[in-house]
């Protein structure tokens, strides 16, 4: 049966141009062009095969992705390919690597903390690999509260340098990626004392290794942190240790942009704000978001499928049996799961706008969007990666005993994805930071405007209280508009309930401590709110091709009433939605999983993911699942010989009742 597509008549029943979603998907002519060509360059490149890391040694699996990245390297020097193209052969080599935070840390560091002068320095060897960077921030004692990071920077104007030194166990850099065993270079943040002051956390380079024989300098200890969870998965990445002993450093290899160190031992602050020194934080952060739509979309492209080729009950005269995927639990677990992956794909590039304008005013000194900027990132960061890493595993189950397996691609995205939680931020620090978006309800809003703030909120979450009465069972169904004001009006809703609550706190931090767990909560419904708002503005833009625009309208929907069907006691409190409505609700998403249906293969197709990327034989495009299944078994090094090692020395003496004189 090789070459015979078994989900041809899936794609048969699609009712859209799929050649035209798959440029909404890529966002451009132009970046579907880059991504599909880089994707089959390294799909059809042997260098870059990838089915046997979960069968490796963490030895072997390191040194086969040294290898790879330095192959990835040669071919993105060989085939002279722009940034946006090696970016793009990176991501498809789909293998977490030191080149990430080399690429995606250490380069905008320097590119948002650094002078011109500090960039003119380094950004050329950087860019050439000359030198290899990381960012070390985190330590052992301490990662979310960056302000209590004990590692010191302690200028001596007698030599004009800096001398960094871990004080402490606690203060021993500790998960940096890449640093474990291959960066030369490090931004390194340490509290900055001159003249026996202390100045804050700010960022220094720091050379750690040899540029001759990669041995650490004089006063370094480095090494890796150890394997971390699953098998391969992360653990490609040497993330890493390391202790300063009194290392001395120029004086300008300090980050200045922000504030700077004269010879003299003058600090000196510039007009830029200080957090300005966690701005390498605020971008990675939104690619983050961007990247949540590729895991999710990658897991719910394998479990379509292959929900579209498993069979289970239901044959009707010897007839075949029913596919899972026309399960109505199946399509009420899976289709909000599609309606998210598209709906992260749409807040990425809404965020990346964002970005990149924040970023350009900057550079005109107008920081007044940083906050928002801010927020925004660290919300929507915490809210697609946990919807993300829970969509995976549900991705999992959704694929029955099959998805346990390393072969069908999901165990190592789980391990290789849940990280995400954590790192550039763990998700409920993040959350905590979600003060400033659309409406205020931080302790500071309540004090210091005092019982203002509380009375606009309310008057405001009245009018969204009043305008949401004409939300209908008609409304639900057809208006936009009306489900972004349900949303609109629950979110102020949970926020004047927190405002309210915390004005009744003598002490700010006590009250701001007492109700965080509902600030949070709060939080995501505000994160919830900009997505689907996003989404609905997507959809007011001219989207080209038969079908496409309806199609992501029925997601758009699925999106937004799942979530309201998830969350409806927020959306009943609110008083805008009756129990009625929410009913209703329910009808209309029934409704909707089966407009999705027909179409959902033809909507994970518009990925355009090669089978090298899914990695996975459950999601292979031809839906020629068993036969491949069946074969992979085979590979296994375990099958390499019939009879197990170890059979004379532990499951003979066993099955001879020799177990008492077998040498153990
Ligand atoms: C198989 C395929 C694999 C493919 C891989 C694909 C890769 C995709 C990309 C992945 C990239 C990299 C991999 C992971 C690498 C990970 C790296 C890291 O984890 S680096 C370390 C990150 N650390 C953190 O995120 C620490 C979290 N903590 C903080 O951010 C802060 O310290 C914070 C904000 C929690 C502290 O709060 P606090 O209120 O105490 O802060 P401050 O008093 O310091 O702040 C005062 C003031 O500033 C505002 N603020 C805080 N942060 C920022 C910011 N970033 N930007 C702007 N403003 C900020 C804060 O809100 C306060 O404001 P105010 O108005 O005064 O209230
Ligand atoms: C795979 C991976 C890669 C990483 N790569 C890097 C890197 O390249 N460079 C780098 O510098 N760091 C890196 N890190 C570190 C990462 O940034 C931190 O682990 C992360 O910021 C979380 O901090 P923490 O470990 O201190 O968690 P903790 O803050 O100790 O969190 C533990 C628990 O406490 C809770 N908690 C903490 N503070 C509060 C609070 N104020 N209110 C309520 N609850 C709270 C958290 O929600 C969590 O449940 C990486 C981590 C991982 C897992």
């Amino acid at each position: 049966m090789e070459g015979v597509d078994h989900l041809a008549h899936e794609r048969n029943k699609s009712e859209f141009d799929v050649d035209a979603m798959k440029i909404v998907w890529a966002g451009s002519p132009h970046a579907f062009d880059v991504s599909d060509r880089i994707s089959k360059l390294v799909a059809s490149d042997p260098g870059f095969r990838k089915d046997n890391r979960s069968t490796l040694s963490r030895k072997e699996l390191f040194k086969n992705t040294l290898r790879k990245a330095a192959y990835a390297w040669k071919t993105i020097v060989d085939l002279r390919l722009s940034e946006e193209e090696a970016a793009k052969l990176r991501f498809y080599v789909d293998e977490p690597a030191f080149t990430d935070l080399h690429w995606g840390m250490f380069i905008p560091a320097i590119k948002g903390q650094g002078t011109e002068e500090q960039q003119q320095k380094w950004l050329p060897l950087a860019y050439k690999m000359q030198i290899i960077g990381c960012y070390a921030q985190t330590e052992l004692g301490h990662g979310s509260n960056v302000q209590g990071l004990e590692t010191t920077a302690t200028f001596d104007s007698q030599t004009d340098e800096f001398i960094i030194h871990s004080p402490t166990l606690t203060s021993s850099k500790w998960w940096p990626g890449g640093l474990g065993k291959v960066a030369t270079h490090a931004i390194a943040y340490a509290r900055l004392i001159v003249g026996g002051r202390e100045h804050g956390v700010h960022g220094f380079i720091v050379q750690l290794r040899s540029l001759e024989d990669h041995s650490p300098l004089l006063g370094i200890t480095v090494g890796d942190i150890g394997m971390k969870f699953g098998n391969g998965a992360y653990n490609t990445m040497d993330n890493g240790v390391l202790q300063f002993d009194h290392v001395r450093i120029p004086r300008n290899q300090m980050l200045m942009r922000v504030s700077q160190v004269t010879c003299e031992g003058k600090y000196k602050q510039s007009d830029v704000p200080r957090q300005l020194v966690y701005g390498t934080m605020v971008y990675v952060r939104q690619t983050i978001v961007a990247d949540a739509s590729c895991a999710l979309s990658r897991a719910v492209c394998i479990a379509t499928r292959y929900s579209a080729v498993r069979r289970q009950f239901g044959s009707q005269n010897g007839g075949p049996e029913t596919q899972v995927i026309d399960y109505k639990t199946q399509q009420s677990r899976l289709f909000p799961l599609l309606a998210s992956a598209y709906a992260f794909r749409f807040i990425g590039e809404w965020l990346k706008w964002l970005y990149a304008d924040v970023t350009q005013r900057l550079q005109a000194n107008d920081f007044s969007t940083l906050p928002e900027a801010h927020a925004c990132t660290a919300g929507l960061k915490s809210l697609t990666t946990t919807a993300t890493a829970d969509g995976i595993e549900e991705c999992r189950k959704l694929c029955g005993g099959h998805g346990y397996l390393c072969s069908s691609g999901l165990p190592e995205l789980f391990a290789v994805y849940v990280p995400a939680c954590t790192y550039e931020g763990d998700n409920t620090v993040l959350l905590l930071q979600v003060r400033d978006m659309s409406c205020k309800v931080s302790h500071e809003d309540c004090f210091s405007a005092g019982v203002q703030a509380v009375q606009q909120e309310t008057s405001r979450y009245n009018s969204l209280y009043d305008s949401s009465r004409a939300f209908n069972a008609m409304s639900l169904r057809c208006s936009k508009s009306a489900l972004l004001e349900a949303f609109e009006a629950r979110a102020a809703r949970m926020s004047v309930a927190c405002a309210q609550n915390l004005s009744n706190f003598d002490n700010p931090e006590e009250g701001f401590a007492e109700l965080s767990a509902d600030l949070v909560e709060a939080a995501v419904a505000h994160c919830q709110l900009i997505v689907v708002s996003k989404f609905i503005e997507k959809l007011q833009q001219e989207i080209p091709g038969k079908g496409v625009k309806q199609q992501l309208e029925v997601l758009c929907n699925i999106y937004a009433l799942f979530l309201l069907h998830k969350h409806q006691g927020d959306f009943l409190s609110t008083g805008c939605i009756t129990p009625k409505h929410a009913a209703l609700a329910n009808d209309e998403l029934r409704s909707l999983y089966s407009q999705v249906r027909p179409n959902a293969i033809a909507l994970v197709d518009a990925f355009n993911y090669t089978d090298h990327y899914l990695g996975s034989i459950l999601g292979c495009y031809d839906g020629n699942v068993y036969p491949k299944l069946y074969e992979a078994a085979w590979k296994d090094p375990l099958n390499e010989s019939v009879v197990p090692d170890g059979y004379h020395l532990y499951i003979r003496p066993l099955l001879k009742q020799e177990i008492r004189t077998a040498r153990l």
